[in-house]
């Protein structure tokens, strides 16, 4: 296996990921995800086992690919497959996800698809990697992953895909996104899942470090939810179902609205060849940037219908998705001008992105409007100077800052042009009725910075909210 892994390492995955990258964003459409998946399922015996208990409405979805249930094409286009029939399945309410293997869940990506391969396979295989994430974090049923094994990388997403984790209590098994081990840069939607899942800065140490947690150390972090004896993982689950789908409502809800935070665009009523994945991936982030934009966080954007517009439903969505989405489309390393060592994947590509979220104040975040120059590599291309430069000073403080600059009329950059005070909440360089403050009805001792930092993120999340992003709506 090592050698396995160490020639696909030497064999250039950087080069396979441009390919890959490239393919998916130019290539063909995909006119029926449906047809799309059956066309190209070539494999004779089957790799997932499916059966539903029409009684209690939940399926339990055995992978059984020995000798690891690796993510080959045909196992994820079968996985798939059986996915989407479920779905469509309306008596089928949850789904656990379980190994007939001993020992193993499933051991990720499967390598062999990851080198010697034509650009035109490269392109399907990771089409349907990114389908499988799609298909099971957007599902409307209740989704449950008994892992009764290890789960490295693509195994580690798919568990993390689901709504709840039962992991066998055994200290040899492990899980977790390892790919920077590998020399490879785990996608920007696998970073969100664990984000979402374990919090800002478990994610950040486990991607940067590569990291694979044995299951007790998974279960300390919040990667799993519950260690159980190896031979009641499944009943486990079974039961812990029962509750799920005895929430009211649950296939909306309760799951969705707390879940939307990665996926929110694919939820929007989108049809056709708009669902092509490598197509949805890439541009939402480009489409949710314009829900982002004060003034144009109107639900025609997204396609949503009556019910959708429920209250509930959009202030726990358009928050998470103008925070979480409200990176420029473009905010990639090409855009840092970073070269050379600086794309050291695992330490760049996982800190940039959050520090470019910070910047992300709709409309003004680019970098053009920073007159950034050569020293942009630094945090300096905001125009601060001095002292400022200092990385830690910047990677804290212009986080507070841009939620500061999310007030919808208040958040320009241009108005920055800082100076000397800029340490002060002026550096907005707000003057007159411009001042923020008198906005949000704080006087006195209210302009005390303490009282700005902390209650300034509330305020700005609450204004993000389309059609209420109006001051007067809020007693502060
Ligand atoms: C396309 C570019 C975009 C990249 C973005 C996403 C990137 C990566 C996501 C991934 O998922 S990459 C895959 C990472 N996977 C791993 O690191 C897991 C490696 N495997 C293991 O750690 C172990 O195999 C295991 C799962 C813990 C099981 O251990 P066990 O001791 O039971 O079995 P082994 O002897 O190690 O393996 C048996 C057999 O299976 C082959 N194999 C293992 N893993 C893979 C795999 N991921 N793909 C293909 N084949 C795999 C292994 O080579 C052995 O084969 P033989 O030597 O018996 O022929």
């Amino acid at each position: 296996m090592a050698n396995v892994l160490r020639n696909s390492a030497k064999f250039g995955f950087s080069g396979v990921l441009s390919q890959l990258s490239i393919h998916s964003r130019h290539g063909r459409e995909c006119v029926s995800p449906c047809f799309s998946l059956q066309q190209r399922n070539n494999s004779t015996s089957p790799k997932i086992k499916v059966d539903l208990d029409s009684s209690t409405g939940v399926a339990v979805l055995r992978m059984q690919s020995p000798p690891v249930n690796s993510l080959s094409l045909d196992f994820l286009t079968e996985f798939c497959i059986n996915l989407e029939k479920l779905e469509m399945d309306r008596s089928c309410r949850g789904l656990i996800i379980t190994s007939t293997l001993s020992k193993v869940f499933s051991a990720g990506l499967d390598i062999m698809e990851m080198y010697g391969k034509s650009p035109e396979r490269c392109g399907e295989f990771w089409k349907a990697v990114q389908e499988m994430w799609l298909k099971l974090y957007g599902s409307n049923m209740a989704t449950i992953a008994a892992i009764n094994g290890s789960s490295p990388a693509g195994g580690c997403l798919m568990s993390i895909g689901c709504d709840y984790r039962i992991m066998a209590d055994n200290p040899r098994y492990s899980i977790g996104l390892n790919e920077t081990q590998l020399g490879i840069v785990a996608p920007f939607w696998f970073k969100d899942t664990l984000v979402n899942t374990v919090g800002n800065r478990a994610a950040e140490l486990s991607l940067e470090l590569g990291l694979l947690y044995s299951a007790p150390d998974a279960l300390k972090i919040g990667l799993v939810d519950q260690l159980v004896p190896e031979d009641q993982v499944l009943s486990t689950a079974q039961d812990t179902m029962s509750k799920w789908l005895a929430v009211p409502g649950q296939n909306t809800l309760s799951h969705w609205l707390y879940r939307v935070r990665t996926l929110s665009l694919s939820h929007t009523g989108c049809t056709g060849s708009e669902h092509s994945p490598s197509h949805w991936l890439y541009r939402v982030r480009t489409l949710s940037l314009t829900l982002a934009v004060p003034g144009q966080n109107t639900l025609s954007h997204t396609g949503c219908t009556r019910s959708e517009h429920s209250p509930s439903h959009w202030l726990y969505r358009v928050r998470t998705l103008s925070l979480t989405l409200a990176v420029p489309g473009q905010n990639t390393l090409s855009h840092t001008g970073c070269t050379g060592s600086e794309y050291s994947p695992s330490h760049w590509l996982y800190r940039v992105r959050i520090l470019s979220l910070t910047l992300a104040v709709p409309g003004q975040n680019t970098l053009p409007h920073t007159g950034c120059t050569g020293s942009e590599h630094s945090l300096s291309h905001t125009g601060c100077t001095g002292s400022e430069h200092s990385l830690s000073h910047w990677l804290y403080r212009v986080r507070i800052l841009s939620l500061t600059l999310a007030v919808p009329g208040q958040n320009t950059l241009p108005h920055t042009g800082c100076t000397g005070s800029e340490h002060s909440l002026s550096h907005t360089g707000c003057t007159g009725s411009e001042h923020t403050l008198p906005h949000t009805g704080c006087t006195g001792s209210e302009y005390s910075l303490s009282h700005w930092l902390y209650r300034v993120r509330t305020l700005s999340l609450t204004l993000a909210v389309p059609g209420q992003n109006t001051l007067s709506q809020y007693t502060l």
